[in-house]
C-alpha cells in the first residue's frame, strides 16, 4: 500500500470513511513526520499532536456508531498561525504575539473542525504575514523541503504561507490553511509544487484572523491537488455575521461541478505579463499552459490590463497604510508583549513595546503605511494609489466581458535562495508582481504546478477568475492539472 502520508484529502477521507485505515493511524503518521523534519525544516511554531489524535478519535468513534462524517473527516491539517485557535498559541510568527492564547476559535478554523478535520499544530509564517520567503518569522525562517539539483543551498518555501506549502511538499501535512494578502497563498504554492487557491475577497470569513491589510487579506486552501482544495475551500468558506465583509452568499458545491473540460471557455493571455528579464523557462511554462488550456478546448485570446504597472506600488502602499493601522493595537496595554522600562511613562511603554515586538519588516512597512497617511502625503500616495485600485479592477472587469479566465506564470522566478532578497525589499516586493493585481481586485485565483526547471526547481501557473466564479478557477486549474501531470515531489534530505 502507498504510504498514508502520500495521500491527500479526498483519499484520505475516503479511506478513513471506508475502512481501510483508521483517523488514529492518519494522524499518527503525520505527526511523525511532523516531528522528524521539525528540526531540519522549521515548519511548525508548535506542533499539537494531541490535538489531531483528540479530533481523530472523535472520528473513528463517530464512524464506529454509524455516524455521518464530515467532508474533511479523519484528515489532519496544518494551521497557518495567523488563525485564533483556542487555547493553543497564536503568535502570527511574531515576539509581540508569542504569549497570546486566544480564548476564541477563528471561524475558518472552527469550520474545518467541525468538518472533521485535526489539527496538527500551528504553521510557521513570515511576521504578521509580511514576506515573500518567511524571513521574516520571529521563529526562524521555515526552510523549504526543495533544493536545486546537486546543491544543499537552502531555499525559501515562498510567503508568507510557507510553513503550509513546506509542509504540504514534505509530505507533513496533506493540506493546510493559507493566507493571502498580495500573494502568500499561491508565490508559496508555485515555489513547492502545491496547489493554492485564494478565493474571492469575503469568501472565508477574517474573524480570529490576526489582521495585516484587512481590505485584502483572504484565507484559503493549500493542498497537492485542485481537487483537495476545493473540498477544503468549500469546508472553510462561507457568511460570517461577525465580519462585516463576510459574503452572504450560499458556499456552491465546486468540488462536486469539476470538471477539466474548457470545452467553449476563453482563457485570456495578459500582454502586459509579459515583463522583461523573466527567465526564459517561466516564460516557456506559460507557453506550455497555453498549449494545454487550447488541448482542454479553450480559445485562447490575448487580453490587455493596461495598469497592471502600477499594482505592485499601489500595494505597497495601500497594504503598508491598512497594516500600519491595525498594528497600531499592538500597545503593550490590552494584550500582547508589555515591555516597561523602570520608571517609564506610557508613551515610553508603546515605544519600548513596539520596539521589543516588532521585527524589521513590520516595522518598514509601520513606518510607510504611517508615512503614506501623513497630513501631507495622502493625496499624493494614498488616494493616488486607491484611485489605481478602482483602474485595475476596471481593467480586470473589461477584460472579463472578452474571457472566462486570466491564465499568467504565479511568480516571475522558481524559489530562490535564503538570503538572497533579504537586505533588498524592493526586490522582494518584485515577486509579487503577478499575484498583486488580482489581490488589489479581490478576485479568485490559484496557482497550479505546471513543471520543473532545469534546476529542479517547481514553477506555478496561475488562474484568475471573474469575482466569485471560483468553479471557473477550480475547473481551469483542474484541466492543466490533468496536462502537466506533476508529481514530482522533494527527494528526501530531512
Ligand atoms: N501577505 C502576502 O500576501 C505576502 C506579500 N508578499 C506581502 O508581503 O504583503
Amino acid at each position: 500500500m502507498t504510504n498514508i502520508t502520500d495521500l491527500g484529502v479526498a483519499a484520505i477521507r475516503d479511506g478513513v470513511a471506508a475502512g481501510q485505515f483508521s483517523a488514529v493511524e492518519v494522524a499518527e503518521a503525520f505527526n511523525a513526520n511532523v516531528a522528524a523534519a521539525q528540526s531540519a525544516l522549521n515548519a511548525f511554531i508548535v506542533a499539537t499532536p494531541e490535538k489531531a489524535i483528540e479530533a481523530a478519535k472523535a472520528v473513528d468513534a463517530a464512524r464506529s456508531a454509524g455516524q455521518a462524517l464530515g467532508p474533511m473527516a479523519g484528515v489532519p491539517i496544518g494551521m497557518k498561525d495567523l488563525f485564533a485557535t483556542e487555547g493553543v498559541q497564536t503568535t502570527a510568527a511574531s515576539r509581540m504575539l508569542e504569549c497570546f492564547v486566544p480564548h476564541y476559535e477563528s471561524t475558518v478554523s472552527r469550520k474545518l473542525w467541525e468538518a472533521g478535520a485535526g489539527m496538527l499544530g500551528k504553521l510557521n509564517l513570515d511576521q504578521f504575514a509580511m514576506g515573500s520567503s518567511n524571513e521574516s518569522s520571529y521563529f526562524g525562517n521555515v526552510i523549504s523541503p526543495w533544493q536545486r539539483r546537486g546543491s544543499n543551498a537552502q531555499l525559501t518555501p515562498g510567503g508568507s504561507s510557507g510553513g503550509s506549502s513546506a509542509a504540504i511538499a514534505a509530505r507533513l501535512a496533506p493540506a493546510a490553511t493559507g493566507t493571502d494578502t498580495g500573494g502568500s497563498i499561491r508565490q508559496p504554492a508555485a515555489y513547492t509544487g502545491t496547489v493554492g487557491i485564494k478565493p474571492t475577497y469575503g469568501r472565508c470569513s477574517r474573524w480570529g484572523v490576526v489582521a495585516y491589510a484587512s481590505s485584502l487579506d483572504q484565507a484559503g486552501s493549500m493542498a497537492r491537488d485542485v481537487t483537495d482544495c476545493s473540498i477544503m475551500l468549500e469546508a472553510m468558506a462561507g457568511f460570517d455575521p461577525k465580519d462585516s465583509t463576510s459574503l452572504d452568499l450560499a458556499v456552491p458545491a465546486w468540488t462536486a461541478s469539476l470538471s477539466g473540460d474548457l470545452k467553449g471557455k476563453k482563457v485570456g493571455i495578459p500582454r502586459e505579463y509579459r515583463v522583461d528579464g523573466m527567465p526564459a523557462e517561466v516564460d516557456a511554462i506559460w507557453e506550455q499552459g497555453i498549449a494545454w488550456a487550447k488541448d482542454a478546448g479553450a480559445e485562447v485570446v490575448e487580453v490587455s490590463l493596461p495598469h497592471t504597472k502600477y499594482a505592485l506600488a499601489a500595494y505597497y502602499i495601500i497594504a503598508p497604510a491598512e497594516a500600519s493601522s491595525n498594528l497600531a493595537r499592538y500597545d503593550g496595554v490590552r494584550y500582547g508583549l508589555r515591555d516597561l522600562p523602570d520608571g517609564a511613562g506610557l508613551q515610553d511603554m508603546y515605544a519600548a513595546t513596539r520596539a521589543a515586538g516588532f521585527g524589521d519588516e513590520v516595522k518598514r512597512r509601520i513606518l510607510i503605511g504611517t508615512y503614506v497617511l501623513s497630513a501631507g502625503f495622502y493625496d499624493a500616495y494614498y488616494t493616488q494609489a486607491q484611485k489605481v485600485r478602482t483602474l485595475i479592477s476596471q481593467d480586470f472587469a473589461k477584460a472579463f466581458e472578452q474571457v472566462d479566465v486570466l491564465l499568467t506564470p504565479t511568480a516571475p522566478s522558481a524559489a530562490f535562495a535564503l538570503g538572497e532578497n533579504v537586505d533588498d525589499p524592493l526586490s522582494m516586493y518584485l515577486n509579487d508582481v503577478f499575484t498583486v493585481p488580482a489581490s488589489l481586485a479581490g478576485l479568485p485565483a490559484m496557482s497550479v504546478p505546471a513543471g520543473l526547471d532545469a534546476q529542479g526547481l517547481p514553477l506555478g501557473l496561475q488562474i484568475i477568475g471573474r469575482p466569485l466564479d471560483e468553479q471557473g478557477v477550480l475547473n481551469a486549474g483542474l484541466a492543466i492539472e490533468a496536462r502537466a501531470g506533476f508529481t514530482a515531489k522533494p527527494e528526501k534530505w530531512w
